[in-house]
């Protein structure tokens, strides 16, 4: 479970001085997915950079298992990011001059792992395993970047717009493959998205608006990327 208790973040200084999170407070259950929607803005990406240890907060709490990560030091901090957090951004930032291989053991070697084929496997790439970034696809790509953030073994996985770069077709096969690799191996995972849609295959949703929380909803019943909209 992580607990999200009353938590500000500043950016700037004086008269430029912009608060972007506005006192959230929010429980993430484990093994949940959890869908944050809201305009451009509103403070998504500042939410999911703070809870997942990648930027500081002002003031507020964030604990995973009653441990607040915002009392963390430098050090307790990386361990943190390494042993319990995965991260998939709308970029892939995969190293250019590694193979699909190369990239995804880099994630398996941080706490080793070295079961990480069976992830390369998992997404589709065996037969691209020898393969560099620029010989694959964006659909290839953000597959790789996937395998490489589950290689970690993370206890959460949190996505910056997964499928912003990607063509219908293909952010329809990432996010299905995403909810079948979470059924599987039980991680929690929280998506900051700009498509409604892909809300219905959530069980919780978030709606932000500036800095705030203004909705927060279960579905009983989440659909699978094929049967939503897009
Ligand atoms: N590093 C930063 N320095 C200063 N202001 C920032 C910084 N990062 C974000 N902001 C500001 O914080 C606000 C919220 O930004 P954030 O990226 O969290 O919104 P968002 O809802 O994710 O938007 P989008 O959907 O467009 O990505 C915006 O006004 C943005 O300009």
């Amino acid at each position: 479970m992580i607990h999200i208790k009353n938590l500000h973040k500043f950016y700037g200084t004086g008269d430029s001085r912009n608060e972007v999170l506005k006192g959230i407070t929010l429980d993430i259950r484990d093994r949940d997915f959890m869908v944050i929607l809201g305009a451009s803005g509103s403070g998504k990406s500042t939410l999911l950079n703070v809870i997942s240890g990648l930027e500081s907060a002002d003031a507020g709490e964030v604990c995973y298992n009653s441990k607040n990560i915002c009392s963390m030091n430098d050090k307790e901090m990386t361990l943190f990011r390494k042993n319990a957090i995965g991260y998939v951004f709308q970029q892939y930032f995969l190293l250019p001059n590694l193979n699909v291989d190369k990239n995804v053991k880099m994630g398996a070697d941080l706490v080793k792992n070295k079961d990480y084929r069976s992830l390369i496997e998992a997404v589709g790439l065996a037969d691209k395993s020898k393969k560099y970034p620029h010989e694959l696809s964006g659909g290839e790509q953000q597959r790789v970047s996937i395998a490489r953030a589950l290689a970690k073994q993370p206890k959460v996985l949190y996505l910056d717009e997964p499928t912003g770069a990607l063509d219908e077709a293909t952010g329809r096969m990432v996010l299905d493959l995403i909810c079948k690799l979470q059924k599987k191996l039980g991680f929690t995972m929280v998506m900051v998205t700009h498509n409604q849609n892909i809300a219905e295959m959530a069980d919780t949703v978030i709606s932000m608006n500036s800095g705030k929380i203004r909705k927060q909803y279960q579905n009983d019943t989440p659909k699978s990327a094929y049967q939503i909209a897009w």
